[in-house]
Order: C-alpha cells, then structure tokens, then sequence
C-alpha cells in the first residue's frame, strides 16, 4: 500500500525560516479577540498539511479557514520562550495558531501546529518530554487565555498544574499538532484538556502525548503577578 504521509521537506520547509518581518508585511486584519497576541499569516505563506490533516480529522467535513489561523506576535511578545529562545533552524519553527469558534464567537478548541527540529531531542531521534510539555502548555495557554477574552473575560490565567502521559515517543525531525479544548470550568478555575498529535508512517495521526491542566483567571491580571 503506497505511503499516505507527507515528505517531510515539504511539512517542514515554509515554517522552519526565522526571517520574517511582520511589520514590513501588509498583513490582513487580526479580529480583537486575538490581536494582542496573534498577528495574520502572511498571504503567501500556506497553511501547514498537518494542521489541515488534524483539523479535518477533529472536524470532518468542515471547512478549514485561513482567517482562523494566526502566528505569535512577536512585535508584541519578543522575549518569549518557545517563539524566541527556543526557535531556530534545527530546534523550534515557527507554530500556526488554528482557532475554533462557536456560533456566539466562544473560543471552543485551539490547534497548534509546531515544526520539530533535532536539537529538540531528549531520547535520541526522539523529542525531550519537556519540550512536548511546554507545547501542550503554550496551546493550553492560548485556549484558556483566548477563550476567556472571546467571552468578554480578562484573558489573564495562568498553569496552576499540568499533567502530561506520554504515549508514544515524538519522532525528530518532525512536526506536530496541539490540540486543546475546554473540560470544565469552576469559578476562576478553568481545567483544558488535549493531545499533542504526530503523523505514523501509515499517515495516521497519533496522539503522542495527552494532557490535561488547570488555568486560574487572576483576580487581578498579568499586573499582579509579583516576583
Ligand atoms: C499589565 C500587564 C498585562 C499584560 C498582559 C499581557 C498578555 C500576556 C499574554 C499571554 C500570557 C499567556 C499566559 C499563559 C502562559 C502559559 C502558561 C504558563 O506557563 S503560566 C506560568 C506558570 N504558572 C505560574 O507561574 C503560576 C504560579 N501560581 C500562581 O500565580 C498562583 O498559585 C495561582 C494564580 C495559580 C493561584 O493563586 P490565587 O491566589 O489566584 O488563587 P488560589 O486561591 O491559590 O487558587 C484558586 C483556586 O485554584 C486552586 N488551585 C490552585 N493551584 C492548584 C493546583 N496546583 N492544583 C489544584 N488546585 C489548585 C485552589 O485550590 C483554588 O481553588 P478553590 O477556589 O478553593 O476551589
């Protein structure tokens, strides 16, 4: 039976360049909601095959739009930990941010798709089990946070704990798909839950790594975290 996967150049190749200018780009208009963290993919730059592949397999026969998807912004957030430290030709590429809405405009589900290089390696030609964690924590982070915004809320909560199964090791070079969604809420107390998905030889995704974390709102923002 032929092969159903993709070659790795091509998953890989458009999101594993550092270089880009987001202000010197004429980027299409990033809804409020998003616009403090995300800014719009450039209108050439494709939408990844994985992240198509996991969406159209979490929600069969739904369109996947473009003006759904957002990079970090680095304008606004240049010293962050997977978008500025980690990144680079052979570590971190550049993530794709998917979001899910309801009908009411509630955040209901995030995928986010990571390129992987083999400075990421814990096990050898494996990723460290930190890494993936820290993935799942940034997708977590994003769901909570924007989600909370979308329902009018501050945006503003942070990891009160994460748990992490690893099922099956995270092969390097390689890519993968975060996917986080809402278990329940608890006054300020928001508990999400996901997968960290990669593509088998057969083409398949499989949840490499499940996870779930509980988020607490702060009651009084990003401003009063002390050190
Ligand atoms: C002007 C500036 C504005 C800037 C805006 C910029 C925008 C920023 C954009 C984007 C940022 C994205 C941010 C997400 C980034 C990704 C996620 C991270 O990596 S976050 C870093 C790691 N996490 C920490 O460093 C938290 C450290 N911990 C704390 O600060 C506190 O412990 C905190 C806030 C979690 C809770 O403290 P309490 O004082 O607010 O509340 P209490 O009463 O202790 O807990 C509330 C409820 O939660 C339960 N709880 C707390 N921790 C728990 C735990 N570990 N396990 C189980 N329950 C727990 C408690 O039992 C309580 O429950 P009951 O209300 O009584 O039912």
């Amino acid at each position: 039976m032929r092969c159903a996967c993709l070659p790795l150049e091509s998953l890989l190749a458009p999101w594993m360049s550092l270089r880009r200018t987001e202000e010197a780009e004429s980027l299409p208009e990033v809804p409020e909601v998003y616009r403090a963290r995300y800014s719009a993919l450039p209108a050439a730059q494709p939408l990844p095959p994985l992240l198509v592949l996991a969406l159209s397999q979490a929600s069969p026969g739904v369109p996947v739009r473009r003006e759904q998807a957002f990079r970090r912004s680095r304008t606004n957030f240049p010293n962050h930990f997977l978008h500025s430290a980690s990144q680079g030709q052979d570590a971190l590429g550049e993530a794709v941010y998917y979001f899910e809405a309801d009908g009411e405009g509630v955040v209901q589900r995030v995928f986010v798709f990571w390129p992987l290089g083999v400075l990421l390696e814990g096990p050898p030609n494996f990723c460290h089990g930190g890494c993936g964690a820290s993935l799942l924590d940034d997708a977590f982070g994003a769901f909570t946070n924007t989600r909370l915004r979308s329902m009018g809320l501050s945006g503003q909560a942070v990891t009160a704990y994460l748990h992490v199964d690893y099922k099956a090791p995270t092969p390097l070079p390689g890519a993968a798909v975060c996917a986080a969604t809402l278990d329940r809420v608890e006054g300020r107390k928001v508990f999400v839950r996901g997968e960290l998905l990669v593509q088998k030889p057969d083409g398949t995704l499989q949840a490499s790594m499940e996870a779930n974390a509980l988020f607490v709102e702060l009651k009084e923002g990003f401003a009063s975290m002390k050190k």
